[in-house]
């Protein structure tokens, strides 16, 4: 094997006949080329060799394996450039990438068929490929605590090494689709119950147990089972084709962009209809399809952008670790404060929420037990857990407490005077370590910090709200913030499940500005003669949870009003000011909460189209001077989706431009990941992409000329145009330090 192998495998052999493979490909043991390679010659030789009797895998440093490599899908998917495949022995990719061969040649025709037991010993994670390898096998043991799944949907493919039809013959139909097509896995004590594994042992204890196991099997004091041939757990036809129509609706109903859910079905029942082999086939024909398909590629694309979110140039440098956090505190419990707080706690951080006076305090715990409460009643949490929960949180009213916090997240409202007030007292009273956060979304950080000698402990900690539900965490710096601030702050926003983007200090970060061209365009349409119902229900079949106009009236039109003003006042040149929704304001109408907005809400908060709207909008062209456009007023859903998305682009390249944002990706996750920008088309810049910048460009340029300055392309979109470059990559992380990227950090 080459110095650059990508992982291996290695064998030992036991005197008691045992052969122990091990899946050796830190950090997470992925199944690369070069490590399926290996395990494919170490199996070869265990079934030559006579002094090898039975074989048990499994894998290091307390993980089985997570999988296939998804940076070679590109190669067995036929070599797209966009996946980089660093593997020394292009032999196997070269000769056996397909699908086909690890499925049907390997796993089922050599190792489930050998006259040699194997049994997979599993702890840590066993996941996609990583549990079809341990399914082939003949037994599987596994720690308790180990989790077993095949999440392969959220990367746009289905299991390809049988899963698909392994899975259901050892846990039954129903349970395998809801765990194919959730992708949630299970743990080491549920696959037992579900049969999905044979007997649970602990970690210190799982490999010299599936030795003995493995030989049991061989001198028949245990069965010798081929999962791929049981039928035992299988519904007869008739109940299987329900089960399989009732899961087809539910795919169709949850992700009706999304086709590969319904080909694993299909592939499922190929499998119950015509017989494993023939299921099996299909498998690896519908992988191999579904891995050349636009949305694995975004999703892939999309995988490795959350992880690269974390790898900020000058902070992510060895030597520069994560503080323990052991105490937060929160000034201020409103929606935000409270979200925070619960989000902190449900990660058993202590926290200190500080009030002005007891009546808001009471009522700021009241909300984050009301949010812990929510989990309980859907079942996500149990009473007792909610009770040690909840006692992590304390409620104080002044500083006290404050001696041995580690980091402050203020979340008051946004006036500069009260903040500095606060930053000022929080320097005195917390220890000089302590790291002091702001939740702002527009007020730039050095303003709140100017009267502290902090500077380098100030950093934005902005989450979206509602802020325990919302995966987004902004992590915003500034000039000064030391890099070990930013290092401590991606610990803790991974730690208690966001996914954090670090980006530069400005008037809505990144989120905020790529937000607001969304829903300034939509109004622009609505006032010049699309119809509002139209625009909401073309962006919700693009893929967006909700339409600009049903967002509103769910954010609050109070939020809306705020937000546009401080846009304007910052950016005026390409801010559209419409007038709907201040007159619906006036009249009363603050959005869902008022139950009366762009929609009615009835008793159960479902959203109905207003015909009244009609009234506000046509006011609202009197007051504006907007006159209905005819070309507007009968757009194409498509139309409509570029003439809301493309200036959203076109902000994401000033973003980019000005080095908010340290690469492009993060724009991608920060879509995804805050305003619901689906995954499956990559994120805002890679969907562009999709497209083509010359494209964007030539569109926005056009509507420029005719709707005026909100359209026009940036200079940093119309020099990829004129190149026919793409946007990703364009600020490669490698070649963009801080200090060398047109940086306002
Ligand atoms: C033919 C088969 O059916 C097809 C397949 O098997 S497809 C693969 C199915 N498996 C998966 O989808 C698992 C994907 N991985 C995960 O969900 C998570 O990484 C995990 C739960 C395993 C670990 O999570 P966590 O501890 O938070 O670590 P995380 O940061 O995500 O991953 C650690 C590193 O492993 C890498 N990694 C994780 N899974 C990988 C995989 N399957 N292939 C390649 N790299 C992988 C990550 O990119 C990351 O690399 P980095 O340190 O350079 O950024």
């Amino acid at each position: 094997m080459g110095s650059k192998a990508k992982g291996r495998t290695v064998m030992e052999v036991g005197a008691d006949g045992v052969a122990v493979i091990t899946i050796i490909n830190p950090p997470v043991n992925s199944l690369s080329f070069d490590v399926l390679n290996s395990l494919k010659e170490n199996y070869d030789q265990a079934l030559r060799r006579d002094d090898v009797k039975a074989i048990v895998f499994t894998g290091a440093n307390g993980k089985f394996s997570v999988g296939f490599d998804i940076s070679a899908f590109g190669a067995i998917g036929g070599g797209h450039k966009d996946f980089a495949v660093e593997h020394s022995s292009l032999d196997f990719a070269a000769e056996h990438s397909r699908p086909r061969y690890g499925s049907v040649e390997i796993l089922s025709d050599t190792l489930e068929a050998a006259k040699k037991p194997s049994v997979a010993a599993i702890n840590g994670l066993a996941l996609g490929g990583g549990l079809e390898v341990a399914m082939a096998c003949h037994a599987r043991l596994s720690t308790p605590t180990a989790q077993l799944g095949l999440p392969e949907i959220p990367l746009g493919v289905i299991p390809g090494f049988g899963g698909t039809q392994r899975l259901p013959r050892l846990v039954g139909l129903p349970k395998a689709l809801e765990m194919l097509l959730t992708s949630k896995p299970v743990k080491g004590e549920e696959a037992f119950a579900l049969g999905l594994v044979d007997a649970i042992v602990s970690p210190s204890e799982l490999v010299s147990t599936a030795r003995r196991w493995a030989l049991d099997i061989l001198e028949c004091r245990r069965p010798w089972v081929a999962s791929l041939y049981r039928t035992d757990k299988l519904e007869p036809l008739g109940e299987a084709k329900e089960i399989l129509k009732f899961a087809r609706a539910q795919a169709r109903k949850q992700a009706p962009n999304l086709k590969h859910p319904l080909i694993c079905i299909n592939v499922i029942e190929e499998g119950i209809i015509s017989g494993p082999r023939a299921g099996l086939l299909k498998e690896a024909e519908a992988l191999e399809e579904l891995l050349l398909s636009d949305t694995c590629k975004s999703l892939v694309h999309f995988f490795f952008a959350q992880r690269g979110t974390s790898k900020v140039p000058g902070v992510a440098v060895p030597g520069l670790v994560p503080r323990r956090v052991r105490k937060v505190a929160i000034i201020g419990g409103g929606l935000m404060g409270s979200g925070i707080a619960t989000a902190l706690i449900r990660s058993n951080y202590p926290v200190i929420l500080k009030e002005v006076n007891e009546k808001v305090l009471q009522a700021a715990i009241g909300r984050v037990r009301a949010n812990l409460q929510s989990q309980v009643k859907k079942g996500r949490m149990t009473q007792e857990k909610f009770e040690k929960t909840s006692s992590l949180l304390k409620g104080v009213l002044d500083y006290e407490g404050f001696k041995d916090v580690d980091m402050v997240i203020e979340a008051v409202f946004e006036e500069v005077s009260l903040k500095q007030q606060i930053f000022a007292d929080l320097e005195k009273c917390c220890p000089p370590h302590c790291i002091l956060a702001s939740n702002t979304s527009t007020i730039d950080l050095s303003l709140i910090g100017e009267r502290t000698k902090s500077q380098d402990r100030i950093v934005g900690a902005h989450f979206s709200s509602p802020a325990h539900v919302m995966p987004l965490l902004e992590i915003v710096r500034t000039n000064q913030t030391s890099p070990q601030v930013i290092v401590d702050l991606l610990d803790i926003g991974k730690k208690i499940k966001k996914t954090p983007v670090v980006v530069g200090n400005c008037t809505g970060f990144a989120l905020n500005r790529m937000f607001f061209p969304y829903s300034q365009s939509a109004h622009f349409l609505a006032e010049h003669g699309a119809n509002v119902y139209q625009i909401d229900n073309a962006i919700t079949k693009f893929g967006m949870p909700m339409g600009p106009f049903r967002l509103v009236d769910l954010v609050g039109f109070g939020v809306g009003v705020a937000t546009s003003m401080e846009f304007f006042q910052n950016f005026p040149e390409r801010t559209y000011k419409s007038m709907i929704v201040p007159l619906m304001v006036e009249d009363g109408r603050a959005g869902e909460s008022t139950r009366k907005g762009f929609y009615v809400y009835d008793d159960k908060r479902k959203a109905k189209p207003d015909p009244e709207v009609q009234k506000y909008i046509e006011k609202a062209r009197e007051i504006t001077g907007a006159s209905i456009d005819p070309k507007l007023s009968k757009l194409s859903e498509k139309d409509i989706v570029e003439m809301i998305f493309f200036p959203v682009v076109n902000e994401a390249c000033r973003v980019l431009d000005e080095g908010i944002a340290v690469k492009a990706a993060d724009l991608d996750v920060a879509a995804v990941m805050g305003m619901g920008f689906p995954p499956y088309r990559g994120g805002i810049i890679f969907w562009a992409d999709s497209l083509g910048s010359k494209y964007i460009y030539s569109r926005l340029e056009e509507w420029s000329k005719t709707y005026g300055e909100f359209y026009k392309p940036c200079a940093y979109l119309a020099e990829r145009a004129a190149k026919g470059a793409p946007l990703l990559n364009a600020v490669p992380l490698q070649s963009s330090p801080v200090g060398q990227a047109k940086s306002r950090l």
